[in-house]
């Protein structure tokens, strides 16, 4: 037997890919490969896509996406979902319909705009996210730009993110983090249940260097509940893993370069 052994779990990515490799499928793969899993790919759509934007971006047919999902799952099984980009109303139903067929665990990051700006979501999904992705989400990772898009709800302050939570959980999500990440000050996200309330905070790291931050972030947290941890216990592990990525971010290219995935794999062996 290889020393992989038999235990790796399997963690499935249905998202966009980023030819620049800072987001998308590109950084769910390398988190999966950091936190030790076995990563799986469904993709949605493609981006031409650089540290100074997105050039391009082209979805797959709904057969292509549903064909990917079932050699994935109805052959190797998955331990864990995470989903990012989804372009369309008509793939984010497709998608949230393949995962409530699914007896595993649903990280939904429901991605709208890059960092830069570009939709990456047809506005006229937006509603398909609210009734049909959410609810079959375990956990839902959405940043304050989604959150104001998806709810109406727009953070200022700390505060304003339990009354942002609220509104996501309306949805059905079991467990919502709202990314504080772009809020001035300590980098404060908020985990809750509607019961149970965390607070994850890590000092604000100056470095620009921040692209892919939300994929990796959400695919981490999908990588400990393929391990088995709870909820709670997967995110702040996550958390962890995407500011010690984050402080190692880099430059590549002339715009934001990407977050560092490489960095715990090299831990204690500098
Ligand atoms: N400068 C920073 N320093 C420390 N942590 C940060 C910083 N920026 C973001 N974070 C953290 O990174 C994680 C991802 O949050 P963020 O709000 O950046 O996601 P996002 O906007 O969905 O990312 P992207 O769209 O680039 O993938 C959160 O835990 C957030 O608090
Ligand atoms: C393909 C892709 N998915 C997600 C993001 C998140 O910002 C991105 N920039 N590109």
């Amino acid at each position: 037997m290889s020393e992989r052994g038999t235990d790796l779990p399997n963690v499935l990515t249905v998202a966009g890919s980023d030819s620049g490799g800072g987001a998308g499928i590109q950084a769910d793969l390398k988190t999966m490969l950091a936190l030790g899993t076995h990563g799986m790919s469904v993709l949605t759509a493609v981006t031409a896509q650089n540290s100074l934007g997105v050039q391009g971006a082209w979805e797959l047919p709904v057969e292509a996406v549903r064909a990917q999902y079932r050699s994935v799952v109805d052959d190797i099984g998955v331990q864990a979902v995470k989903t990012g980009m989804l372009a369309s109303a008509e793939l984010v139903e497709t998608v949230a319909e393949l995962i409530a067929g699914t007896d595993a665990p649903a990280v939904v990051d429901p991605v709208g705009v890059s960092k830069h700006g570009d939709a990456l979501l047809a506005a006229s999904a937006l509603d398909s996210v609210r009734t049909k992705l959410l609810p079959v989400a375990t956990v839902a990772t959405p940043n304050l730009d989604e959150v104001a898009q998806l709810t109406g709800v727009r953070v200022e302050t700390e505060t304003d993110l339990r009354r942002a939570a609220a509104a996501v959980l309306e949805y059905g999500p079991r467990w919502v983090l709202i990314k504080g990440g772009h809020l001035a000050g300590d980098a404060v996200d908020l985990l809750t249940d509607g019961g149970e309330e965390h607070w994850l905070r890590a000092p604000r790291l100056d470095n620009r260097h921040t692209h892919g931050t939300g994929c990796t972030l959400a695919s981490a947290v999908a990588c400990g509940l393929a391990q088995g941890q709870s909820v709670p216990e997967a995110v702040a592990a996550a958390k962890e893993y995407v500011t010690g990525a984050i402080r190692a971010g880099f430059a590549l290219g002339g715009g934001i370069g990407p977050v560092d995935h490489g960095w715990a794999l090299r831990r204690g062996t500098a």
